[in-house]
């Protein structure tokens, strides 16, 4: 329970934060358990051209809250150069003169003088908003987490909905709240992880845009930016049509992504298609933000604004397998760097593809034309990436798509209109602001890659300059510690002083190995890949795995199982030897992201950095190690061995007894996600809504034990090699004893009907061929073939 907040500050108190004062010149509103001020600042920022920043003062209960606060300002700080995200200032943390143990934090950040999205949309509910400008909004939102997801590895927002939405003087569109960001989160693998992922996903996310997979975490697929994606698609969907689409359907339409379109306003067919793919039920078949960015700038008829990164990356990728010895560096920019084409580039007339089309009534009718963006085409011809290639054919083939009840009245009568605190942004003004695209803007996210790209290694497209040795922002421990003094607090952050690509490069940098290292319990030298064959039983488990797989085992869609599963012929269990390709569809990025992932392993395992961090400083100062804050940060807690060669036995010994403390609470606690309620015109988001997959796990029943035949499954092998395992056929050995296999607690009976029964099937890649593979044959030809290493 976090403590009252004490007194607003009166206009004219003057703050020190960090390495900024500050002097409050209005009290504008309060958060979870915040108070929001606009406040002057000095020296000036170059995010407030008039000086007016905004001043956020939170009180935090405890040591382990102050981490969710520290999470949300590293996340500020990576994204400080975005034009579209909230710009992070400056921001302090001090030890509470009210209240022994507690705390107070003091966050500088841009001012966003136009109030909230929320504020603007309730100003139009009898004229609702315009496709243009609903395209305008979109696209600026996208531009904002796209540099979110470009990180590397990237951060998840989790939390993105229309009540984080805030308006700039300017009339921009900036995302804001990063208290609930996050790495990659793995699929849970036992009763423990699931019930802290589940717990975290609760207070973490906002039950509306909350995704399927984060429903239903039987699907064992990865919380990852297609979580946001589906997200950004109810926000999409509410921009249009001020409600949620699930709003009536609850979970279990979100669980089949069943919803309408309602009759009024109305769109175009691309744009409610758009949708459409977003809220597609697969994360894998949504587009990527990239992909979403292009669709938004193809519909509005301009350029797009970004390159798409993970195609560039690909590209690369490509570049240095296909030329190792060369360096991207030394390539020609034309293709290190790819300009991908986001407009049509043969005179408008790109080749059309069928899409989802809705009648007046929010009805699927038929199928309609949708341009395919051209970059991915002619680049990606053999990878099935792009969601606007892949309809979702079982929805169009489907003929009894159920009719949900008409959409929720809307009673716009009722509806507040906040708008004292902030001026809602004037239509007039709205039309007057240009759409048009930013190429070089600052926060220009091919300008952040590029900057990145400098300094990189073929491998690696973010790193900073290299040359940075010494970071201002250590100065935030030391003077974290130090005693308050007649509210001037001393330096927590410095300001704008540093160079950005390197101060958000070292951040970044740091924030993402831990959080990758730590959220999706992959450690530097002991990944899920390294750790099975540091283990001992590689080859083991790489059968165990494959089993896994074939068996439809909620596990399968883990990356690194499904590495683990790929190599399993000639002999060699290495990461990059594999001869037998057994894949669903990987996607391009989860490829890509794998071979980077093992080199930046190797590369960190080779350099020490040299940069000490503030926040490493400040654990230092404060006697806990900077580990402990990411992984109390993180939904999965590991363990902090640092022996690199950790076990998975370890790891899940650690996350047991850790499984027995409650996730640590987030402070500022989002009201609306808190208390919900309607004191704003369009609703906002409530939390009450409980998760599908919250049973009691405790009472779980013995797993099944999967029979012989439910063993073989179908699997994707490319056609070579599925007539080599055909023509060699061995007696089926006995199955093993069900206690030694990998166990998972049964779904509720809820989830058990219908679709939700089976393994979910990842969409089939076109050159390659579906054949049924026997795992115990495949096992037996190996021991047979190389009867030493079993
Ligand atoms: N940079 C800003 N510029 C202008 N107003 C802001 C800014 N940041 C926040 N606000 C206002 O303060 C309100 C609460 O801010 P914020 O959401 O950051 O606080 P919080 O304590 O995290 O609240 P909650 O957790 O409920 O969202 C916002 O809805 C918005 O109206």
């Amino acid at each position: 329970m976090s403590p009252p907040l004490p007194d607003v500050y009166a206009p004219g108190t003057r703050i020190t934060v960090g390495s900024h004062q500050a002097r409050v010149v209005k009290y504008l509103t309060s958060g979870g358990f915040a108070h929001i001020y606009s406040a002057e600042i000095s020296p000036p920022d170059p995010s407030c051209p008039s000086n007016v920043a905004c001043l956020k003062r939170v009180l935090v209960p405890d040591k382990a809250s102050l981490n969710t606060l520290r999470a949300e300002v590293d996340a500020m700080k990576l994204l400080r150069n975005n034009r579209y995200v909230v710009s992070y200032i400056d921001s302090h943390a001090a030890k509470s003169p009210f209240q022994n143990g507690t705390y107070e934090v003091f966050l500088l950040m841009e001012y966003c003088a136009g109030g909230g999205l929320i504020d603007f949309m309730n100003t139009r509910l009898q004229d609702r908003l315009k496709e243009f400008e609903v395209l305008k909004i979109m696209s600026e939102i996208s531009q904002g987490i796209a540099a979110m997801h470009a990180l590397q590895p990237p951060l998840v927002h989790r939390d993105i909905k229309i009540e984080n939405v805030l308006i700039s003087k300017e009339g921009e569109f900036k995302v804001c709240d990063f208290g609930s960001v996050c790495g990659v989160i793995r699929p849970p693998k036992n009763q423990e992880e699931f019930t802290y992922v589940q717990h975290d996903i609760m207070k973490n996310t906002t039950a509306q845009y909350r995704s399927p997979e984060m429903i239903d975490l039987y699907r064992g697929q990865s919380i990852n930016e297609k979580s946001d994606i589906w997200a950004l698609g109810v926000l999409l969907y509410k921009l249009c049509y001020y409600t949620t689409p699930f709003e009536k359907g609850g979970e279990i339409a979100i669980l089949h992504s069943r919803y309408q379109f309602p009759a009024y306003p109305q769109y175009s067919d691309r744009l409610k298609n758009l949708i459409g793919v977003m809220l597609r039920e697969d994360p894998a078949q949504r587009p990527n933000i990239c992909q979403v960015l292009e669709e938004v700038s193809r519909i509005q008829g301009v350029q797009c604004p970004l390159r798409n990164f993970y195609l560039v990356r690909a590209m690369q990728q490509q570049n240095s397998d296909l030329h190792p010895s060369v360096s991207q560096s030394q390539l020609p920019m034309t293709l290190a760097h790819p300009m991908i084409p986001s407009v049509d580039i043969h005179g408008g007339q790109a080749p059309l593809r069928p899409a989802k089309s809705f009648n007046s009534d929010g009805v699927l009718t038929a199928r309609q034309p949708v341009i395919i963006p051209q970059g991915i085409q002619t680049m990606n011809s053999n990878v099935s990436t792009d969601p606007f290639l892949n309809l979702d054919k079982t929805k169009l083939l489907t003929p009894n798509i159920p009719k949900l009840p008409a959409g929720p009245e809307l009673s716009y009568n009722n509806h507040i209109v906040k708008s004292q605190t902030f001026p809602s942004m004037a239509a007039g003004a709205f039309l007057r602001r240009s759409a048009s695209p930013v190429l070089a803007g600052r926060g220009d996210i091919s300008k952040i890659v590029t900057a990145n790209q400098t300094s990189a290694s073929p491998s690696t497209l973010y790193v900073d300059s290299g040359t940075q040795t010494y970071d201002e922002t250590e100065k935030l421990s030391r003077s974290v510690s130090r005693p308050l003094s007649n509210r001037s607090i001393s330096s927590a952050s410095s300001g704008g002083s540093i160079e950005v690509q390197g101060t958000g490069g070292s951040i970044r940098r740091r924030l993402s190995h831990k959080l990758k290292k730590i959220i999706t319990g992959e450690r530097r030298s002991s990944s899920p890949i390294k750790s099975r064959q540091n283990t001992g039983d590689s080859v083991r488990s790489t059968f165990t795995s494959l089993r896994r797989g074939l068996s439809g085992s909620n596990f399968t869609s883990d990356t690194s199982n499904k590495r683990n599963s790929m190599d399993i012929t000639g002999g060699m269990v290495g990461s990059n030897s594999y001869k037998f390709r057994v894949s669903s569809s990987d996607s391009i990025e989860e490829e890509v992201s794998l071979q980077r992932a093992s080199r930046e392993r190797h590369k960190r395992s080779e350099s020490t950095t040299s940069i000490v961090s503030d926040f490493e400083t400040y654990e230092r100062d404060n006697g806990t190690e900077v580990e402990d804050y990411y992984r109390s940060h993180s939904p999965i807690k590991m363990s902090s061995n640092k022996d690199s060669k950790s076990s998975i036995q370890k790891r899940v010994q650690d996350l047991l007894q850790n499984s027995n403390e409650s996730p640590k609470k987030k402070s500022g606690q989002s009201y609306s996600k808190k208390f919900g309620g309607k004191d704003n015109g369009i609703e906002r988001q409530t939390t009450n809504e409980t998760l599908v997959s919250k049973g009691d796990y405790s009472n779980l029943s013995t797993p099944k034990v999967l029979s012989p035949a439910k063993r073989q499954s179908s699997v994707l092998v490319t056609p070579m090699k599925s007539q080599q395992s055909a023509s060699k056929k061995k007696p089926v050995p006995p199955p093993k004893p069900a206690h030694l296999r990998p166990k998972k607690p049964p779904k509720p009976s809820h989830l058990k009907s219908g679709k939700f029964s089976t393994p979910k099937k990842e969409a089939l890649a076109s050159p390659e061929s579906v054949i049924s593979v026997d795992v115990d044959d495949l096992e037996e030809d190996f021991r047979r073939r190389f009867p030493s290493a079993l």
